[in-house]
């Protein structure tokens, strides 16, 4: 199946943290199965908070932008449409919240959560979670609010 990030035009395809066209980016991508995206990650060596640990910011980097591709992609899914077509169902993070419940082991793979809590309008909130070996020890949740047309509209612009 396709990751949301794989279907967004190229010239919303540079975040740094999901952006497929960002080659310093985290690239992450989220995969819709019909009731939550699922994104997997492996922290580099150099994501350290203190030895053997990942670093939050890290951690609040890779629900932030799960948090909005899950958006996108549920989004999408309600409105019976397939995923990348135009006009573009593209979210920002209006509000982030990251809880810190244990230490996140640097090594293992992580598999993020994202769970819409609620969709109307312009915004979804979406629940997102972290887990390692079995356990959850980041929780989250990410306000999402579509783009505003004229702000897409600047950045599609092709002159
Ligand atoms: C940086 C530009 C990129 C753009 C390209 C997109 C590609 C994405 C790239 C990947 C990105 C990856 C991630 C990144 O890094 S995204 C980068 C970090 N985020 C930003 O820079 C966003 C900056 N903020 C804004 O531009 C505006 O405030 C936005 C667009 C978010 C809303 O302003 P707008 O005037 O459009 O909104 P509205 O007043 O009509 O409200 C609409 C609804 O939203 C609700 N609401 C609003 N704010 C909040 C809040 N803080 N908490 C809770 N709820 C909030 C509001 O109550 C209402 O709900 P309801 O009353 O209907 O229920």
């Amino acid at each position: 199946m396709n990751a949301i990030q794989d279907t967004y035009p190229d010239e919303l395809s540079h975040c740094y943290g999901c952006g497929r066209l960002n080659p310093d980016g985290l690239q992450i991508k989220s995969v819709w199965n019909g009731n939550e995206a699922i994104a997997r990650f492996t922290p580099r060596p150099y994501h350290t908070a203190v030895p053997g640990y990942v670093y939050g910011g890290l951690l609040a980097s890779l629900i932030d932008c799960h948090g909005t591709g899950t958006a996108a992609a549920a989004a999408y899914a309600a409105a019976g449409r397939e995923p990348g077509t135009a006009p573009y169902l593209r979210f920002l993070t209006a509000s982030l919240r990251v809880n810190f419940l244990k230490p996140t082991p640097l090594g293992p793979e992580l598999i993020i959560h994202g769970r819409v809590k609620e969709l109307a309008g312009r915004k979804v909130v979406v629940e997102a979670w972290i887990e390692v070996d079995g356990e959850t020890t980041v929780q989250g949740e990410v306000v999402a609010v579509q783009a505003p047309d004229h702000m897409l509209a600047n950045l599609l612009r092709r002159d």
